[in-house]
């Protein structure tokens, strides 16, 4: 499969080359039309709350949580119970894990309505992912912004665009050292699912 030079698109900043793959048309534009259909009307969305500054306030997204019956998970102190696979999703999981090699055992969703949904700076560095998590990322839908900052330096930022039907791998130590986010977007926008398989190491207590 064709890898795009994502590494070209930022003038200025080059990112670390080991820590993502960009596959644009892992996905074909009729095959991510037929999925995002069924997965906006089939999905049992939830809008979660997270507590900031000892505040609850509701996520700007909708999301569901599928995966091995086995493995809670939490993610922004929220607990997850897993969604038994759906065939299509363990298809895709399947077809992930064959092109990079790498397991997956469970897939977050997250469904942005339209450009007020969002997702806040974060890194994916919860205990239960193990060390340097492989994080794959299957975009579907309308393009959005993904931006990168650096966590010692905000100024150190870098985007891309995640197209309908691009798989992104965030790998190596990225989320050590990198935040990311989906921001917002003033322009009128489409719907947007984002599936991001990991592999999940439930913590024994
Ligand atoms: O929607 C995206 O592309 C990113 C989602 C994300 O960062 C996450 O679920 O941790
Ligand atoms: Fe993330």
């Amino acid at each position: 499969m064709n890898q795009l030079n994502l590494f070209g698109i930022n003038e200025g900043l080059i990112f670390p080359e080991n820590l993502l793959d960009y596959y644009p048309e892992f996905l074909t534009r009729a095959e991510s039309r037929i999925l995002i259909k069924k997965l906006i009307t089939e999905v049992p969305w939830q809008q979660r709350t997270v507590t900031m500054y000892g505040k609850e306030i509701l996520t700007p997204r909708l999301t569901a949580w599928y995966g091995d019956n086995n493995k809670t998970y939490s993610f922004s102190g929220t607990k997850f119970d897993p969604i038994t696979w759906t065939n299509e999703l363990k298809e895709l999981k399947q077809k992930i894990e064959i092109l990079t090699n790498l397991p997956f055992n469970s897939v977050l969703l997250n469904y942005y309505r339209d450009g007020n949904d969002s997702v806040a700076w974060h890194s994916d560095d919860e205990t239960e992912l193990g060390e340097n998590p492989n994080i794959a990322s299957l975009s579907i839908g309308q393009s959005r912004i993904f931006e990168f900052r650096h966590k010692k330096d905000y100024h150190k930022k870098y985007a891309l665009a995640l197209e309908d039907g691009a798989l992104l791998i965030m790998k190596g130590d990225l989320q050590h050292h990198w935040e990311h986010r989906i921001p917002k977007s003033k322009v009128f926008e489409l719907p947007r699912i984002n599936l991001t398989f990991r592999s999940v190491h439930p913590l024994r207590n």
